[in-house]
């Protein structure tokens, strides 16, 4: 039986992560949502928002995913699992000041959790009004950002047209690699949105691949101390060698790395290996062959706070494996 396709819906307070819910859910009847609402405390209003859309709607509560994360997760998703022929597609929608990459980590690190449903994507709703308000003020709102796969800017019914491209750049500083779209009420193009995953190993690397030679400057457009830069490597790394400097480092800066993700190239490996950060973790997973072997260019992009480009360039530098010249 195929995997049921996952997606974490995200957002701080109030963006709208439950009006957009409501859209998703009907756009895509008859296919059948199951809803894992993450809330904190005992009322949950979402809940029964969505339920008046649809009957097709199974929803779970279980208390905050984030704050009884491991084991609270992995029994409801174990739930889910064994209810699968109830519902195509799970959604979890975040509690507004849940640091989703909690959430990432249990799909991307636990193998059972991996072969039992195919993790697709965060989707972070935004206020544009109260975005740059809430950036300057909260670090999980920065984080939702920073990890988000799709960005959908919200409520810009409530800003005037100069404050979006405000908003717009300011969310590209923060996360160009993510897609924007604009809209309000939730409603945002939902087919568009779901080709847009770049958790999955394949999307990140079309994403690196895609990119081209349009490379991102380090500290671009934004106040809020977020670095995003891009390293390129046009040599194989040691991944041996590079996974303990890189654990140790995301380890040390784990307060500050929000998300690394991209394609290197190892030393007398034909395929790509696809390498991503989530909280404190490194994953690294088999890629596709590289089409050209004397042209493996690895690219990996970081978003973080306060990083400097030039610590983790001088890190991965030393890692570099040269062709022998004898
Ligand atoms: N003006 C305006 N209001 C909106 C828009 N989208 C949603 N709202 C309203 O904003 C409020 C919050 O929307 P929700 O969908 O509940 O937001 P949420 O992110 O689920 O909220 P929390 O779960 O509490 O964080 C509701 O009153 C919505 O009706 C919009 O585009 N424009």
């Amino acid at each position: 039986m195929k995997t049921k396709p996952v997606h974490i819906i995200t957002s701080f307070l109030g963006a709208g992560k439950t009006t957009f819910l409501n859209h998703f859910i009907k756009e895509r009847l008859p296919e059948r949502i199951f809803v894992i609402e993450n809330e904190c405390g005992a009322t949950n209003v979402d809940g029964a928002l969505i339920m008046d859309g649809t009957e097709e709607i199974v929803e779970l509560t279980s208390g905050c995913l984030c704050c009884s994360l491991a084991d609270g997760l992995l029994d409801i998703l174990q739930d889910v699992y064994n209810r699968r022929d109830e519902y195509d597609r799970l959604v979890i929608e975040t509690t507004g000041i849940a640091d989703p990459s909690s959430i990432v980590q249990v799909f991307l690190e636990n193998p059972a959790v991996e072969k039992a449903f195919s993790f697709q994507q965060v989707i972070c709703l935004v206020d544009a009004g109260l975005v740059v308000e809430w950036l300057d003020e909260a670090e999980e709102a920065l984080r939702q950002i920073a990890i988000a796969d799709v960005l959908l800017v919200n409520k810009i019914d409530q800003i005037a047209e100069g404050k979006l491209h405000q908003v717009l750049a300011t969310l590209n500083g923060i996360n160009p690699q993510a897609k924007s779209y604009t809209g309000y009420d939730g409603i945002f193009p939902i087919e568009d949105i779901l080709q847009m995953g770049t958790i999955n190993p394949e999307a990140i690397e079309a994403v690196t691949n895609t990119q081209g030679h349009h490379h991102f400057q380090h500290g671009e457009t934004n106040n809020h101390k977020i670095s995003t830069f891009t390293l390129d490597f046009s040599h194989p790394l040691d991944l041996n060698e590079l996974q303990l400097d890189l654990n140790r480092i995301i380890h040390l800066y784990r307060h500050q790395v929000y998300r690394v993700k991209g394609v290197i190239a190892i030393p007398h490996y034909p395929n790509r290996v696809i390498l991503q950060s989530v909280r404190s973790t490194f994953v690294a997973t088999d890629g596709t062959p590289w089409e050209d072997e004397n042209n493996r260019e690895g690219r990996l992009v970081f978003i973080g706070r306060g990083l400097k480009k030039e610590a983790f360039e001088k890190m991965f530098n030393q890692h570099l494996v040269f062709p022998s010249i004898s």
